[in-house]
């Protein structure tokens, strides 16, 4: 199955489209790659694929339904740029950070229960993070903040990782620990990675690449 198909996308936020008659298929299990310059329209991009924009023309399919349809978010795995990291004022903790993700299990009493801080705290540990549980989030290196949004994400168990400048600002050493851990979602669990990055040297050095893309002029060609 396809894990994102999309065709003739056209996006604009004014009078000019930002995105042309775009296409793109990513297939489950595959590591895709989006670059281009700064402005290009990578952002837009993801923020169509969840949802979060709607396109003046054109259709998405996620995980095999068309993205109107599509009901199961959860499934879909998001790590925004870090400084939409640090804009969290408050002192949650990394556990906090990642149980508060299971948000559609609570119940009517809108707060995490023990289970949910249990399987938290499981996931945390599988992904080397124990020790920062009780760490607050905002407190973290930066490499460390997005292991954590990591773990947030992967609360949910999704089939597909969007990933949006996930290492920007990173030291080198936590880069490349940050790609291992990509590296092992996607090649030892299956996960279908998707993600925009500036840092193409590390990111091949670490990660099998299966297509990378480019936004050029609004559209989305392989390179
Ligand atoms: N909410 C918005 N309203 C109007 N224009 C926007 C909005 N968000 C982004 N843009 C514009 O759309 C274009 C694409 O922006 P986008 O953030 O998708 O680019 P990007 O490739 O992700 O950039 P960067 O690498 O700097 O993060 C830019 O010209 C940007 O100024």
């Amino acid at each position: 199955m396809k894990a994102v198909e999309i065709k003739d996308l056209t996006f604009a936020y004014g009078q000019e489209d930002v995105l042309k008659d775009c296409q793109l298929q990513v297939e489950t299990g595959e590591m895709t790659l989006i670059l281009g310059g700064n402005g290009s329209g990578k952002s837009t991009l993801l923020k169509l694929m969840l949802g979060e924009l709607k396109a003046q023309k054109g259709e998405i399919h996620l995980l095999g339904k068309k993205i109107q349809d599509y009901r199961s978010f959860k499934e879909i795995g998001y790590v925004p740029q870090i400084n939409i990291v640090n804009k969290i004022a408050f002192p949650i903790t990394c556990l906090e950070l990642v149980a508060l993700n299971l948000y559609e299990d609570f119940g009517p009493i809108k707060i995490p229960r023990k289970s949910h801080y249990a399987k938290a705290e499981q996931l945390l540990e599988e992904m080397g993070m124990a020790d920062y549980k009780k760490y607050p989030v905002n407190e973290l290196s930066g490499g460390l903040q997005q292991r954590a949004m990591i773990c947030r994400a992967m609360i949910n168990q999704p089939k597909l990782l969007i990933l949006d400048e996930p290492t920007a600002g990173v030291d080198k050493v936590n880069k490349e620990k940050f790609f291992r851990t990509i590296a092992h979602l996607n090649q030892d669990l299956g996960i279908t990675v998707i993600m925009v990055t500036h840092e193409l040297k590390e990111v091949e050095s670490c990660l099998e690449i299966s297509h990378r893309y480019s936004i050029e002029e609004g559209r989305l060609v392989q390179c």
